[in-house]
């Protein structure tokens, strides 16, 4: 759509009275976007009668520099520059009603190293203007001298690694269970077994910080005493995810140095803690020698519906900026909303030193990551052994495959649980690194291990029949002729 009506400027643009947004200058089909520039891609949805240019140039004025009058004021400042400018729109393929906006930021509008202000900018005002109906932020692209001014993940895949010496295969974890009730003793138990059983990460779940039934000092002592002798052992290094979260910033840094003093490798916090807060806990990470898991609890309630909120492959961007290290990013065929090709953009965005624009995976920008380090994308919700051919296919080396449930409800125990886990994962990369079609054969990869191994031939036999087949809510739908600006 390039219908333009032309920027007013000069003694007729501060007339008193309301101008469109259009003709403000927030609509600019003619602009080329600069290397430099912020880029984000809106998925606007105007009221009936709303002309969608008019909706994306007021989407482009209400996140950068126009409220809904001319005011007198930009002539005092460069206010053709620190105006955002919508350049592009195109129809939703298959969705009537709904436009791709395309809108450019120059670089000085953002504060260096905030993703506080950045979002403030970004995802500030807009989603509650009232000539929309909904609105989406769907992608994002961030020049490098941007992302330069991030930190970026305070330890990255690599060192990770080396610091667990543990290579060429994905790592096992699990969120103990019951999320909510245990003592610390037994909480420590459950570490404790499903570590020596053969898992490299437990972890605590989302919700459980400081609570009358288990305080976080007695969590951590006892996790940390299973963490030191599942290690002595096994011999092998292991961790536990210690959730700092925490209602202050006083209280999370005392719980991380506690979690440091303990001699934990790894602490987790949560999404819900506010972008400032996630950056202040890298800047600590990095300090302090530490790999730093975040949860996205609560992402759902903006991320999955596709006609509103910010979808999570922005999320994902933002967090690696950010600089965390692990990151919740979905695992296809678990419990939770999961689309392959989405997820797969997820994924990408952590581990990729380059996202190429994929418009199939929902990457609508190429993003240089400018040497940040990567995240290790954490796969957790519903999965099981019986899957585990689906998800090195699906998802790769580079993950943290976590079974909670399915490693806490084996019938056999939570060891028995863990060693299913293990014992299927090194089968399966045993085929693969063979070159066998490990996708293809996997069951059958599966049933011979467990000729020799009962605790996965009983895994096999009670989580055969689960799976979680419900269409997916956030799918791409840009198909080749999205790209035609029409
Ligand atoms: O408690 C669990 C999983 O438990 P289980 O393994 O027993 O299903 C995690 O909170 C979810 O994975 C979060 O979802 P996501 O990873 O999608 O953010
Ligand atoms: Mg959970």
């Amino acid at each position: 759509m390039n219908a333009h009506t032309g920027t007013v400027r000069g003694k007729e643009r501060y007339r008193s009275g309301v101008m469109e947004y259009k003709r403000m200058g927030y609509w600019e089909p003619d602009y080329t976007p600069k290397d430099t520039d912020v880029i984000a891609l809106f998925r606007v949805t105007p009221q009936e009668g709303v002309d969608p240019i008019e909706a994306s140039a007021a989407v482009a004025g209400e996140s950068s520099t126009a409220t809904w009058t001319v005011v007198w004021t930009d002539r005092l400042t460069a206010a053709e520059k620190y105006r955002a400018k919508c350049y592009r729109v195109d129809p939703v393929p298959g969705s009537p009603g709904s436009y791709f906006a395309y809108i450019a930021y120059d670089l000085d509008l953002f504060e260096p190293g905030s993703i506080a202000n950045l979002s403030a900018s970004i995802i500030g005002n807009v989603f509650g203007f009232k000539p929309l109906k909904a609105l989406r932020l769907e992608d994002m692209r961030f020049p490098v001298a941007y992302v330069k001014t991030f930190q970026g993940p305070a330890t990255g895949i690599v060192v990770e690694r080396e610091r667990l010496d543990k290579f060429g295969r994905p790592l096992l974890g699990a969120t103990v269970k019951p999320k909510l009730g245990l003592s610390g003793r037994n909480y420590g138990r459950v570490v404790y077994e499903a570590l020596k059983g053969g898992l490299d990460f437990t972890k605590d779940d989302e919700n459980i910080n400081s609570q009358p039934f288990m305080h976080w000092r007695d969590r951590f002592l006892y996790c940390m005493e299973a963490v030191n002798r599942a290690q002595a052992a096994s011999g092998e290094v292991k961790g536990t995810y210690l959730n700092i979260t925490a209602g202050t910033m006083e209280d999370m840094y005392e719980r991380a140095e506690f979690a440091k003093e303990l001699g934990s490798c790894i602490v987790m916090i949560d999404l819900v803690i506010g972008y400032t807060a996630i950056q202040s806990m890298a800047k600590w990470a990095r300090r302090n020698d530490m790999i730093l898991h975040l949860h996205r609890a609560g992402h759902s309630t903006y991320t999955r519906q596709k006609s509103h909120g910010v979808s999570f492959r922005v999320i994902a961007k933002w967090m690696r900026l950010a600089g965390v290290d692990h990151i919740h990013a979905g695992t296809v065929v678990g419990k939770l909303e999961g689309d392959p090709n989405t997820t797969r953009g997820y994924y990408d965005v952590c581990r990729e030193d380059f996202n190429p624009t994929k418009l199939e995976h929902g990457l609508f920008f190429d993003q240089s990551w400018a040497s940040l380090n990567k995240m290790m994308p954490v796969a957790s919700g519903g999965i099981h052994a019986g899957q585990m051919h689906q998800l090195l296919d699906l998802l790769g080396e580079d993950v943290v495959l976590q079974f909670g449930g399915g490693t806490i409800g084996h019938p056999m125990g939570i060891a028995a649980g863990a060693i299913a886990n293990r014992v299927a994962l090194e089968a399966m990369i045993l085929a693969r690194n063979e070159g066998r079609d490990y996708v293809h054969e996997g069951p059958e990869i599966l049933a011979r291990a467990a000729e020799t191994c009962t605790p996965l031939k009983a895994a096999l036999e009670v989580w055969k029949d689960v799976t979680f087949n419900y269409q997916s809510t956030d799918t791409p739908d840009f198909v080749p002729t999205a790209l035609e600006t029409v």
